[in-house]
């Protein structure tokens, strides 16, 4: 049978690389391919996507957790030394803790809880770009059809893992105004585990590829790996920020969160009165289209078409002015009835709070 994943083939003049020259070469690899370096983690961390373009990020990269122990697992299964998996399942003890409510898993989904997510939603991997899972799932059957060498070299990426988390961790948490400590909780115990993980597959690596042939098998395994976290981040990049084609079945802004969302921002209390005082949400704008010719709301990924009515409101909110103030204006423009324009926009403003579009 034709393995699903041959490895490059290269001349036969490839010379063996001492232990450290190899070491070497597998961190030239990170250097020119890990995925700190693909546009949408600059993003990420220099704080340029909007709030539901990082829970897009948050949602996806879920499946990848989920299944780490998966692929630990089928790793473990094919190595026959009782030492050697007395070290590796230390992996997925990590990843699904000891006990309900521990473990890397559960703490992703603290992180997505903390940035809007029901759990449930999460847990049901509904929504979930079909391009990260098919990527994930290359990994898994990677570590399954390779040789044992070649399953532990394509963990190799986590030696360059602690630099791009505690940038991350630091930029998330200067850049964006809904990111907690708490939140990226998940990424405290990764400074620890990954090293000590990356050293001890690092060694591994350095003392088995005792060949060229094995030695060009290990980089093509961390090649790979590489391109399996780069690919991830392409489908969310596409989906999510340029050309921002989701596809059908894919999650949608506005889609799995808690109830809280709605409460925080509003629009689960029903209409507008006198004393609220609305305010367009973070990342959420008026403008002028001139193709369309007319004024629109333009909120991240999406766009709305708004009535001549709902422009002369939105124009005098500006996070001041209270439901009241505006209906005092605009009674003295139109000259009309304070108290029925009052009860209008309230209408109007909580259709758009429902939308996500406004706040109060
Ligand atoms: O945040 C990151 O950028 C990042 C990268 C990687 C990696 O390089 O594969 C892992 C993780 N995180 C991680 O949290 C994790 O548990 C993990 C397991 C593995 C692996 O290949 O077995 N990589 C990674």
């Amino acid at each position: 049978m034709t393995a699903p994943f041959p490895t490059p083939v290269t001349g036969d003049d490839q010379r063996l690389l001492s232990p450290d020259e190899l070491e070497a070469a597998l961190r030239d690899i990170g250097a020119r391919r890990y995925h700190n370096l693909h546009p949408f983690h600059r993003l990420l961390h220099d704080g340029k996507l909007s709030k539901d373009q990082v829970r897009a990020w948050a949602l996806n990269r879920y499946y990848y957790q989920a299944m780490i122990p998966v692929k630990d697992a089928a790793v473990l299964a094919r190595m026959h030394d009782a030492e050697l998996r007395r070290i590796w399942r230390q992996r997925i003890v990590d990843h699904d803790g000891d006990a309900p409510g521990d473990g890397g898993i559960e703490r992703w989904l603290k992180l997505a809880e903390g940035v809007g997510f029901r759990r449930d939603y999460v847990l049901s991997t509904r929504g979930i770009l079909s391009a990260t899972k098919f990527s994930v799932e290359a990994y898994v059957h990677f570590v399954k059809e390779k040789s044992l060498l070649e399953a532990i070299a394509s963990s190799l990426t986590e030696m360059f893992s602690p630099t791009i988390i505690s940038e991350r961790v630091s930029g998330m948490l200067k850049n964006y105004d809904f990111i907690t400590k708490d939140t990226l909780a998940y990424f405290d115990k990764r400074l620890t585990q990954a090293p000590r993980d990356a050293d001890f597959a690092l060694d591994y690596v350095k003392q088995h590829a005792t060949t060229p042939e094995l030695q060009r098998q290990a980089m093509a395994a961390l090649t790979f790996k590489c391109n399996v976290l780069w690919t991830q981040l392409d489908a969310l990049y596409f989906a999510y920020v340029a050309p921002g084609m989701v596809p059908p079945d894919a999650w949608q802004p506005g889609e799995g969160l808690v109830e809280e969302t709605a409460a925080a921002t509003g629009a689960a209390r029903g209409p507008f009165v006198t004393g609220d005082v609305p305010r367009l949400p973070r990342g959420v704008r008026l403008r002028f289209d001139d193709v369309r010719g007319k004024h629109v709301l333009l909120a991240p990924e999406r766009t709305f078409d708004l009535d001549d009515n709902a422009v002369a409101v939105l124009k005098l909110v500006d996070g001041q002015r209270s439901v009241g103030d505006i209906a005092g204006e605009l009674a003295a423009i139109y000259a009309a009835d304070r108290s029925v324009i009052e009860a209008d926009i309230g209408v109007m403003l909580a259709d758009l709070a429902q939308k996500r579009v406004l706040e109060r």
